[in-house]
């Protein structure tokens, strides 16, 4: 096998990457024909208005035939990476040179005062909420009113669970590990959080960053499969922050976006599983129902978010890799935690846990799985909400695998993420103008966020907030605006005394 050329662009490179547990990052996930077009693309005003809306879409199809193409060659020799990798570790650091690792996650309220305001900084992201340009002055009135609207539910949520999110603890002790495993592998590092929606902000961080005069960076999102919603909203704020800095703009970075299909995380969710279903009488009926966080359905058809794909994928190889251990139960996938009045991704947990009782399902595993530490969706929801609805509807025997916060093998694995991962982090910014046209101009993140240009103006939105015409959105977007304005006129009625509920008699009359 031929040694990774990060700058060429061949496809059997691509496979190689891809397949066996080597960084994501690596992978060229376009062929010639895409790379080129998309360079004429960039160049081409003309082309750029013309197929502005659709060529990201080409990009994500590419990426997708890429994904089937590597699944065929999956038996690529995992030997190719390991010597490499070996060499590099104890090359990659020269003289005086420091290498960070940003660990980007969500972050959580730590107190029931942070939840508003901490609401109010996700739905702030137009990764979350996106308005159309017209609209955009109006994303913080909006995220000021649904981060209120939303408050007490969460608040109560927060409060069952001890009164504050425990994800800034977890995810402190996983960077803490992380330190030590790469440390034990003789490649000293600094681990940082950056967190997207709380403390310590991912801004924190990258001034610590500064500060420490860190020369090499790997950047690795805490989520296994991407999303645009969390990988890709802090990669994107990442990448603003890099454009502006020149510190930063000089500084060796690479990203691993996702890493899902990595061995070491596969066996590790196994291990959990596995000791999990121990737990069990009769280990062979359980039902391994695999919960995800979900996202809305237009990030996944609109957008082109590769999210439902790798989610599918790795259930399978986790199964795969409980196959080959004589596991053979039967499974599902579903998707938790919706907000807001928008279809998201199908199956939904709740209306499918309520379905497989019904159907006599006696025994359910818990699995979550978008998510590498304990949280509200899991301390909360799945262990309470979804464990009553359960046993309402006939479940007898319930179990929950725990999220893999600390566990050896999986933070063993990160480890060798991040050093399988160091000799592209020289190979990314190869010029200044290129670093600040994205964090990583020749790496595959840009294929990723290629679905978004870095202006951003020219893509289709992940959750559209408003369209012209009969379609999903505009209707879902005209009912708010009727809510809002029958809201509005009940308001008037109430503080007036006057209107048509009054003149009815629906409302008593206060005047
Ligand atoms: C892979 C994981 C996650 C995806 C995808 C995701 C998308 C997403 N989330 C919201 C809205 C909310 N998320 C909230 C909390 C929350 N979300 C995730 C993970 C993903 N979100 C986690 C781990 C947490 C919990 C953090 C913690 O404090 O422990 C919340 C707040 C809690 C609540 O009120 O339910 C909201 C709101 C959207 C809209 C979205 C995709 C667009
Ligand atoms: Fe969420």
């Amino acid at each position: 096998m031929g040694s990774l050329d990060v700058g060429s662009l061949s496809l059997s490179t691509s496979l190689q990457a891809r397949f066996s547990p080597r960084p994501a990052f690596a992978v060229r996930m376009l062929d010639n024909w895409s790379a080129v077009h998309m360079e004429s693309w960039r160049k081409s005003s003309q082309l750029k208005s013309v197929f502005a809306n659709f060529y990201p879409r080409l990009i994500y199809r590419s990426y997708q035939t890429h994904k089937l193409m590597i699944k065929r060659h999956s038996s690529i020799s995992e030997a190719f990476m390991t010597s490499e990798t070996k060499e590099t570790a104890s090359n990659v650091l020269v003289g005086n040179e420091k290498l960070g690792v940003l660990l980007l996650n969500l972050g959580g309220p730590e107190t029931l005062e942070d939840v508003q305001p901490f609401l109010f900084n996700l739905f702030a992201d137009p990764d979350i909420i996106r308005l159309p340009r017209l609209f955009r002055f109006l994303q913080k009135p909006l995220a000021q009113f649904v981060s209120i609207v939303r408050a007490p539910k969460s608040k109560e949520g927060y409060a069952s669970i001890g009164g504050g999110s425990p994800l800034r603890q977890i995810t402190d002790a996983q960077a803490e590990e992380l330190r030590k495993a790469l440390c034990d592998k003789n490649v000293p590092a600094k681990v940082y959080v950056g967190m997207r929606y709380w403390h310590p902000f991912t801004e924190e961080a990258i001034e610590q960053i500064k500060r420490d005069g860190i020369t090499k960076l790997v950047v690795l999102p805490l989520y296994p499969q991407f999303s645009i919603s969390t990988s890709g909203s802090s990669l994107r704020l990442l990448e603003s922050i890099f454009r502006e800095d020149e510190y930063l703009v000089n500084m060796q970075h690479t990203v691993i976006p996702s890493w899902y299909q990595r061995e070491g995380y596969i066996k590790a969710m196994a291990n959990l599983i596995e000791k999990e279903l121990e737990n069990f009488e009769s280990r062979q009926k359980v039902m391994i129902f695999f919960s995800a966080h979900g996202v809305p359905l237009a990030y996944v058809e609109e957008a082109g978010d590769p999210y439902k794909a790798e989610m599918e994928e790795c259930v399978e190889l986790i199964m795969e890799e409980l196959e080959r251990r004589h596991i053979t139960n039967a499974y599902t996938l579903a998707y938790q935690s919706r907000v807001g009045p928008v279809e998201w991704l199908r199956p939904y947990t709740d209306e499918t846990i309520a379905e497989l009782g019904q159907k006599g399902v006696k025994s359910l595993l818990a699995v979550p799985i978008s998510f590498v530490s304990e949280h509200i969706e899991t301390l909360e929801e799945i262990d309470v909400e979804y464990k009553e609805l359960a046993m309402k509807s006939g479940v007898r025997n319930w179990g929950r695998v725990p999220a893999l916060g600390c566990e050896p093998t999986f933070i063993a694995d990160l480890a060798d993420a991040v050093i399988e991962s160091l000799p592209y982090v020289g190979a990314m910014a190869v010029s200044n103008l290129e670093a600040r046209q994205s964090l990583v101009p020749l790496g595959s993140v840009e294929e990723l966020l290629a679905a978004y240009d870095t202006k951003r103006e020219k893509l289709p939105p992940p959750v559209l907030v408003w369209e012209w015409g009969w379609t999903r959105s505009a209707e879902t977007w005209n009912g708010r605006a009727a809510m809002i304005a029958v809201l509005g006129l009940l308001v008037l009625e109430v503080t007036t005394g006057q209107g048509f509920l009054h003149q009815w008699g629906i409302l008593p009359l206060f005047h």
